[in-house]
């Protein structure tokens, strides 16, 4: 037998890693690393020779693959010449999978054409293997030499599980350096042992993995490479769940939320390229439009439609969706109300007030109209005049369509009494247009019917108190019309005009002139939990078809408002088709650890967010605090962001340092690193960014630095928000250095486990370098992160309303084992809620039971506690593993405890497992004994028993 080159693990029965041959991708993998359950781990042995014949067959097709390439440019180029220069490309169409812009190499830049081989059985196109790349290509026949990963085929295999692989007989995930095989990976294999390969049975679970679980040695690889600060697709290492949503094929509004990290931006960009697919949709470029939250970050995406072969979709960042010019800010209470869907009532009124049957009295005499006009007079009862104008108005279409409606009934009536006095004209056009004109008829049109425009509606409603409380009866309180009034300017030019003026502005043009925005067949919006609901309003206008992608993390808001549920933003931007929601919960950027430290910010932002589990192993070098004095914070975190851009001597590393918005802090910063670029060459010039917390939604770097959190979280109500964003953006650590005290919910300095109140926290930049003065009285930093920078283990929630504890504990003071009994049970149920599983089924039901508009608690005992419709629930919540029998039982034995401490025995009990649970009859007989029910996810809903009242669901 030859030499053995890497052993294969497998994670819930997926084999992870094949021959890897040494590099980086191979000797990440392993079971602990990956945060795997260890189950069915199955020893592979590969003979070299074995790898070596692999991987030469593997670089023979790829090479072929790249030799048609080679051939249809040949070809392209061929026919391009022979159409002469005018019209170099007119038979291109005539020539199969040629992108709009020829030149697949170039597009594809360090990409690699193919990724992937399936071997297939029973294939009804009699060929056995086919192989997935970014691409199609034919070969000199005509035939598929690589299929598209968007097309349905390549999809449903990518998708398959090990544990299913259907018609799949082997799956094999190729690493290519430009067009060199480096390595591969068979994540499915023939049943049957290959003679060369010695399998170790394996014990592998038949239940499916939970997302991220398939964790592979070549994503990992991929998450842990550097970051140049632009994104690339991720079609190699795309995972099932992501996949699903980029080739949903429901029509309407698709949601997408997902904490940081999770991969919304990438599966709305690949959706796009799935759509344009003329085998799925077959959208052309310019139907598509993506609209992103700033400059930024469609620099940071820019490359990857390309890449994916896609050119030609607009991109654009929200803020320049609407025309004009941002001149000023809104106060935050102008904005609330200028972006509220009520507004757009209250500016129909507005406009509506403008039309005013009863002609005035200056035109109307002993209720006629009437004025001499060549040798007769134009005349009409000023009665007739007002049914005209109220049947114009009250028929449907904008504000001008309807006026040109009644002008037009009203000049015919003029001209045709006109024609019947003077016998001798003939009722044209001439005639018509000039009684048209005719001042007096003119100035009575507009006295009953002014021909408006939308800046001088908006001026008059932002500046005259009078319209407003118009307009505003019933929509708008006394408060908030006082809110959006500003002085008026005299100059029109001279307006400030904020983007929410100009969002109501594009709204008046549409109620004036039914005016209509560039429309697209589907719209991809990243980071709309920050749109308002008027830019909803008008994004949908954009959208007629409502066939639409909307991307967005709700604990992630940034803006004024936030919203508690995706249904108001996504009711108004859907259509005819409605919207879904979809969860993405594995996060792919941010390590294990930082996103630990980020959960009780996640949490307390946004309760009905699923915090995601990382499936980037944990690293105690993630995360480092570091506190010092406000005179030095600058240069403390300049320095250590280019230690962090320098520490890695392979490859350069992204580090951004991000800051409070508007400070001196933020400008200080930036000056020190823009003096240090102007010392030295470009090529030896840091990638230090320097940015301000606002503007960092959507961005990652390798290494993050946050200057004084506490800064960043006191800024509004959305400072928290903005903070969690900020701490988010890291692939690989995240610094925070401060001067403040941490914001309560980071370092959790209440929380007892973490903090030594009789011992002063040290910080790690005393300690490294005697630096920074000592801060004796700062009481935030645990000594567990300070001494190793780990992430505290998640503090108990503080968010959560504690009235309606129907069964809070009332603990005899005086019976010391007692008390005994319940410390040791407090520390039991805090240590199930460091369980990430558990956490995220106990919000998920916490979640639910606010949408039944229940007031959900918790106590240091209770998982949850809910007044219900049908009674008092107590609930005990299960995490990983927690659907077996023992561990059923287990729980039953804590609810029974938890009642005991609470002296009080709720009307209901229920176990909430993770999973199904196993075996099946468990639910039955906990139920029969102990009178607890029992319910479990499953998939995105909930089942089991007794679903009604475990989700708050009133009688009948
Ligand atoms: N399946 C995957 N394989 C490899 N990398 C992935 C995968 N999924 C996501 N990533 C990477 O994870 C990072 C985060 O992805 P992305 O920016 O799409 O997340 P997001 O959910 O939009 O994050 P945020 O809400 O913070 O903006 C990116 O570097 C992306 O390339």
């Amino acid at each position: 037998m030859g030499s053995v080159d890497r052993a294969t693990l497998t994670r819930g029965g997926n084999p992870v890693a094949l021959a890897a041959s040494g590099d980086r991708a191979a000797g990440a993998v392993s079971g602990d690393r990956t945060g795997g359950t260890g189950a069915g781990i199955r020893a592979l042995v590969v003979p070299h020779e074995e790898r070596i014949a692999v991987i030469a067959e593997e670089q023979r097709a790829v090479d072929h693959a790249y030799d048609c390439v080679e051939r249809r440019r040949l070809g392209v180029d061929r026919i391009r010449s022979t159409h002469g220069q005018e019209h170099p490309d007119v038979g291109l169409p005539f020539v199969p999978d040629v992108p709009p812009e020829f030149g697949v190499e170039d597009d594809l830049g360090e990409q690699p054409l193919v990724f992937m081989r399936v071997d297939v059985a029973d294939d009804p196109d009699g060929r056995e293997t086919w192989r997935i790349g970014r691409r199609a290509v034919r070969d000199a026949e005509g035939d598929l030499v690589v299929i598209s990963w968007t097309t349905e085929q390549a999809i449903r295999w990518m998708k398959a599980r090990a544990s299913r692989p259907g018609e799949i007989r082997l799956r094999r995930k190729l690493r290519l350096h430009g067009r060199t095989v480096t390595d591969y990976l068979d994540d499915i294999r023939p049943r049957v042992a290959n003679r060369r390969l010695q399998e170790v049975p394996e014990a592998v679970s038949p239940a499916e993995e939970p997302p991220g679980e398939n964790a592979d040695a070549f994503l990992l690889a991929d998450l842990d490479r550097a970051r140049d600060g632009l994104m690339r697709d991720i079609v190699e290492t795309i995972q099932r769940d992501q996949l699903d949503l980029v080739s949903d094929g429901r029509p309407g509004v698709l949601v997408v939320q997902g904490g940081p990290g999770t991969g919304k931006t990438a599966v709305g960009l690949h959706r796009v390229v799935w759509l344009l697919d003329p085998t799925n949709r077959g959208l052309a470029p310019d139907d598509v439009l993506v609209v992103g939250p700033h400059r930024g970050f469609l620099r940071y995406v820019s490359q990857v439609l390309p890449r994916l072969g896609s050119r030609g979709v607009a991109t654009v960042e929200v803020a320049r969706l609407w025309d004009g010019e941002v001149r000023a800010v809104d106060t935050p209470a102008a904005h609330l109300v200028k972006s509220d869907e009520r507004m757009a009532e209250v500016l129909r009124r507005v406009v509506e007030s403008g039309i005013r049957p009863e002609a005035p009295a200056s035109h109307i005499s002993d209720d006629v109209f009437s004025t001499p006009y060549r040798g007769a007079a134009l005349t009409l009862p000023g009665a007739e005049i007002e049914a005209l104008v109220v049947e114009a108005r009250d028929s449907s279409g904008p504000y001008l369509v309807r006026r040109r409606k009644f002008v037009d009934t009203f000049v015919d009536r003029l001209l045709s009494r006109y024609a019947k006095a003077l016998p001798g004209q003939r009722p044209d056009g001439a005639l018509r247009s000039g009684i048209e004109k005719h001042g007096r008829v003119a100035s009575l049109i507009n006295a009953v019917w002014p021909a408006l425009n939308a800046e001088t509606i908006l001026r008059r409603t932002l500046n005259d108190p009078d319209a407003i409380h118009a307009a505003a009866p019933g929509v708008l309180t006394e408060q908030e019309r006082e809110a959006v009034l500003r002085p008026r300017v005299s100059r029109a030019s001279e307006e400030p005009w904020t983007l929410d003026d100009l969002v109501c502005l594009e709204e008046l043009r549409h109620l004036l002139s039914g005016d209509e925005p560039r429309r697209y067949r589907h719209i991809v919006v990243d980071e709309a939990q920050d749109l308002t609901p008027m830019q909803a309003r008008s994004i949908a206008r954009r959208c007629p078809g409502g066939s639409m992608t909307v991307l967005g993390d709700l604990a992630q808001t940034t803006g004024a408002r936030q919203y508690d549920v995706w249904g108001r933003l996504a009711g108004i931007l859907s259509g005819r088709d409605g919207w879904h929601l979809a969860e993405l919960a594995v996060g792919y950027r941010v390590p294990d650890e930082v996103m630990r430290f980020a959960a009780p910010l996640a949490r307390a932002v946004s309760l009905s967010t699923t915090v995601p589990v990382s499936v980037r192993p944990a690293d105690e070098t993630s995360l480092t605090i570091a506190r010092t004095g406000p005179e030095r914070l600058a240069d403390e975190a300049l320095a250590r962001a280019l230690d962090l851009a320098t520490a890695d001597l392979e490859r350069s590393r992204s580090v951004a340092l991000i800051a409070p918005d508007g400070t001196a802090l933020l400008e200080e910063l930036e000056r020190k690193v823009a003096a240090l670029q102007g010392t030295v060459a470009a090529d030896d010039v840091p990638p230090v960014s320097v940015l301000p917390a606002t503007m960092t939604r959507g961005l990652e770097f390798d290494h993050v630095v946050v200057v004084e959190p506490a800064a960043i979280a006191g800024q509004g109500p959305a400072g928290p928000r903005r903070l969690y964003v900020a701490i988010t953006r890291c692939t690989q650590s995240l610094t925070v250095v401060h001067a403040a005290p941490l914001p309560e919910l980071l370092g959790a300095p209440e929380a007892p486990a973490l903090v030594a109140p009789e011992e002063p926290a040290t910080s790690p930049i005393t300690v490294q370098n005697g630096s920074a003065p000592p801060v004796p009285e700062e009481p935030t930093i645990s000594p567990l992160i300070a001494q190793n920078g780990s992430a505290p283990p998640v503090p108990e929630e503080p968010t959560i309303p504690e009235e309606n504890t129907t069964m809070e504990p009332d603990t005899p003071a005086t019976d010391e084992s007692f008390r005994s009994f319940v410390s040791s049970l407090e520390e039991r149920v805090g240590a199930d809620r460091r369980c990430h599983v558990h956490e995220q089924v106990r919000y998920r039901l916490i979640a639910e039971l606010h949408g039944a508009r229940l007031v959900p608690s918790q106590s240091p005992l209770a998982d949850i506690v809910c007044k219900g419709p049908r009674g008092a629930v107590l609930y005990e919540v299960l995490g990983e593993g927690g659907h077996t029998y023992e561990r059923m039982r287990e729980a039953v034995l804590r609810i029974m405890e938890v009642e005991h401490v609470g002296g009080d025995r709720a009307e209901h009990r229920f176990l909430v497992l993770p999973q199904a649970p196993e075996p099946a009859w468990a639910p039955a007989m906990l139920t029969t004994a102990f009178d607890i029910t029992t319910i479990w996810r499953d998939g995105t809903g909930w089942a089991g028993e007794d679903l009604a009242t475990a989700l708050g669901q009133a009688p009948g």
